[in-house]
């Protein structure tokens, strides 16, 4: 379709491109692809290099105790109860929630799917009709930023935590043992924290006028001005015992304090939108990384207690980081005829040394411009890298994926034969320090457990201590490669399996006050017990026009996954953003202040959008069909509709997803043990297939930059 015809201007296009898609995702409406775009990815980096400014390129990770096998998802057992109906499909939950397949003769006792959805469900109590905003402020001015952190770090500069173990995989045991230091109360740290506690939130009133268009408990915090507690937030961890999964017994996760997002507002106590800490999922037995004013003044994390050192012991650190290094570089020595070894990439010639000193010297440089007057805080450094495993302890299989800001590898735990996942950190070429987007993704998956989140089981070094990688439970597909491979698209029964782990662990992050805000198909990861788990925490950065994220964000997402699920195809598949609002548009009819009050406010909302007046998504999904689309029937066409509803203070939360009644009627949700498996995709890499599929001129574009680059010169399967 022309511009003429949809009735732009180039100067609305312009808008659109550069504006619109600030509003559209500060909404949610835009869910993934953007940021396949080149332009996109570029921006993505500038952010990521503004925001590490602003950290002072501190360089500081998280730290776990040891847990074991906890990455849970165990599969549902078979039960009884099965309801033989005609509508029915192999491994369908039974009407009563028992997780009774159609062909299964005997009754084995297990907790069905439904039960556990409730479980989920009940494992985090906390009545979750509040909207979680993000208050994040994008464009919030640089030194105003710098400004609270150094106040904060004042603040807080004799809060820190006793020195503690680091991550769990620092001290290595086939046989881990109960953290010593479980129930030490560990700061949160992470930029999360910075930006909110940085950040105002203008939250806005109460609930919708519209209930008609509302089936969910909907928001709102009233508050304004939230500020982060910061110099409080706490992570509690729990004693746990070896071996111990999480199940319905979910233990205290953190307080509400300690939460990304809590404000001041959200004290324990009132009804109903603060979590009691009792009441949420619990986190892992780790530790989450340290405080983000911890952050910008520390440079590293010391497994071992004794090992803290403070400002002004750098020599003895480098000397440290030597030592390390001249280990390592014998084990490397070792490993150097190795092709498997991990550190063999990239293009990637930085060091942690380096990080060290220039977190160093950014930091000393950040003090003295920005806080010359202050004395400086007590300073507790901890190499975090110290104690960690080495990468040489794996090897490397193959490469599985190469994402925005890790590349990711099969690989085989040489100790234990495990097959992992590792995701390596990319590191700005500049060497701009340790990448935040990448901190968040450690910070916030070694913190969670959940059987619908990928598990984080530690973090590994590289021999040169130059690279950084996340050691991942190993998933067999993602989503999205997954379907480029069926012939057919998922039946019913198995959308609504999917979608309900989808639902479990997203109402989880939202319990959790985590937005994930980059979910898509291909960060949906599915092994071949049916298990379905999100990853990819890098928290994409959104270049808003809205000034405010909310949970909503996330739902809108899911609308889409919804329906590329039922159909194999993204729904909205354009490839810019323009394309993408033009198509939105044309199927859910153009948003007006009559469904979405709001809208107008918006930045994005002044361009001259033509009138599409009619909602058209039933017809891509009818009851019926001779055609061959697919079909859904009343209450899945609600869901889908609540969850792509525009107006983000309508649309369904996940909660009310989860309770929705198209997961009780027939067709049931399928049972996991009867989702289809696939063949592993592990032979292939995923990003290639892709490429290889794909149309999308952008993607050619970057085709030839791959092939131009290190697919170029080979080696990218047999390393
Ligand atoms: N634990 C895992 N097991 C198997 N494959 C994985 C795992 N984690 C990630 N992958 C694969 O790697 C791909 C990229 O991972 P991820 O999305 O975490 O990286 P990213 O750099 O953040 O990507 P993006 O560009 O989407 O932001 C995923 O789409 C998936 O195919």
């Amino acid at each position: 379709m022309s511009k003429k015809e949809i009735g732009y201007t180039k100067g609305d296009y312009e808008r659109v491109r550069y504006g619109v898609r600030d509003y559209e995702k500060g909404q949610g409406l835009v869910r993934g692809r953007g940021r396949d775009s080149l332009e996109y990815r570029g921006r993505v980096r500038q952010k990521d290099i503004k925001e590490r400014d602003l950290m002072n390129g501190g360089y500081k990770s998280s730290s776990s105790s040891s847990d074991s096998g906890s990455s849970g998802g165990g599969g549902t057992r078979r039960c009884g109860l099965a309801v033989r109906h005609v509508d029915r499909e192999p491994g369908e939950l039974s009407s009563d929630g028992s997780d009774g397949a159609i062909d299964s003769g005997t009754h084995a006792n297990g907790e069905s799917e439904v039960k556990k959805r409730e479980n989920v469900n009940q494992s985090s109590p906390v009545q979750n009709k509040k909207r979680k905003f993000s208050p994040i402020v994008w464009d919030r001015d640089d030194r105003e930023v710098s400004r609270v952190i150094n106040s904060r770090s004042n603040v807080d500069a004799n809060n820190l935590p006793p020195p503690r173990p680091l991550v769990k995989s620092c001290s290595q045991s086939p046989n881990p043992k109960p953290s010593p230091h479980a129930n030490v109360q560990v700061p949160l740290t992470d930029d999360l924290n910075l930006e909110a506690s940085s950040s105002k939130v203008d939250l806005r009133p109460g609930l919708s006028d519209h209930p008609a268009e509302t089936s969910s408990p909907q928001p709102e915090e009233v508050t304004s001005d939230k500020n982060i507690r910061t110099g409080e937030e706490e992570l509690h961890v729990r004693n746990m015992e070896p071996g111990e999964v999480d199940g319905e017994d979910y233990a205290p996760a953190r307080t509400i304090i300690s939460s990304r997002w809590a404000t001041d507002d959200d004290s324990p106590g009132d009804e109903g939108e603060i979590p009691d800490h009792e009441d949420l999922p619990k986190l892992k037995r780790r530790s989450v990384s340290d405080s983000a004013e911890a952050r910008g003044r520390s440079k590293s994390i010391s497994p071992e207690v004794g090992e803290v050192q403070r400002e002004g012991s750098e020599v003895t650190r480098r000397r440290s980081y030597g030592s390390d290094e001249r280990s390592r570089s014998s084990s490397r020595d070792n490993n150097d005829e190795n092709d498997n070894s991990m550190d063999i990439d990239d293009n990637q010639n930085y060091d942690v040394a380096s990080v060290s000193q220039s977190d160093s010297e950014s930091e000393d440089d950040h003090g003295s411009r920005d806080t010359p007057d202050l004395a400086p805080p007590v300073q507790k450094s901890v190499n975090m890298l110290q104690g960690c495993r080495s990468v040489d302890e794996f090897e490397r299989l193959n490469k599985i994926d190469e994402g925005t800001y890790g590349v990711v590898y099969r690989a085989r735990d040489k100790k234990t034969g495990e097959i992992v996942a590792l995701k390596k950190v990319k590191m700005e070429k500049e060497r701009e320090g340790f990448p935040l987007t990448s901190l968040r993704e450690i910070n916030i998956l070694l913190s969670f457990n959940h059987p619908f989140i990928v598990d984080v089981k530690e973090v590994v070094v590289g021999s040169n201590l130059d690279s950084i990688f996340m050691v991942m439970e190993y998933m067999e597909h993602d989503l999205k490669a997954l379907m480029e491979t069926m012939k057919q698209p998922f039946s019913q029964s198995e959308v609504k399996c999917l979608m309900l782990q989808l639902l479990g662990g997203v109402k989880y992050l939202h319990d959790n006050w985590v937005l994930h805000r980059d979910l898509k198909t291909s960060n949906l990861l599915l092994n071949n017990r049916g298990e379905l788990k999100i990853c990819d925490f890098g928290l994409a950065q959104l270049l808003l026009g809205a000034k405010q994220y909310s949970t909503a964000i996330d739902m809108w997402s899911l609308g889409c996954i919804m329906a590329e699920l039922l159909s194999k195809e993204p729904l909205f598949n354009g490839k810019t953003e323009f394309e993408q609002l033009d198509k939105i548009f044309r199927i859910l009819g153009t948003p007006n202040e009559t469904i979405w009050p709001e809208f107008s406010k918006l930045p994005g909302a002044k361009v001259n959008f033509v009138k599409h007046q009619y909602n058209l998504l039933r017809r891509k999904f009818p009851a019926t069909s001779f055609t061959g689309s697919p079909v859904l029937s009343d209450a899945g066409f609600d869901l889908l509709n609540k969850l792509l509803t525009y107006d983000p203070e309508k649309r369904i939360t996940a909660e009310a997803a989860l309770n929705h009644e198209w997961f009780h009627e027939v067709p049931l949700p399928k049972s996991k043990e009867f989702m289809p498996t696939f063949p592993a995709q592990h032979a292939q890499d995923r990003r290639m297939r892709r490429v290889m599929k794909s149309p999308d001129p952008l993607e050619e574009l970057r085709r030839k930059e791959l092939q131009q680059g290190e697919l170029g010169t080979g080696g990218l399967f047999g390393q």
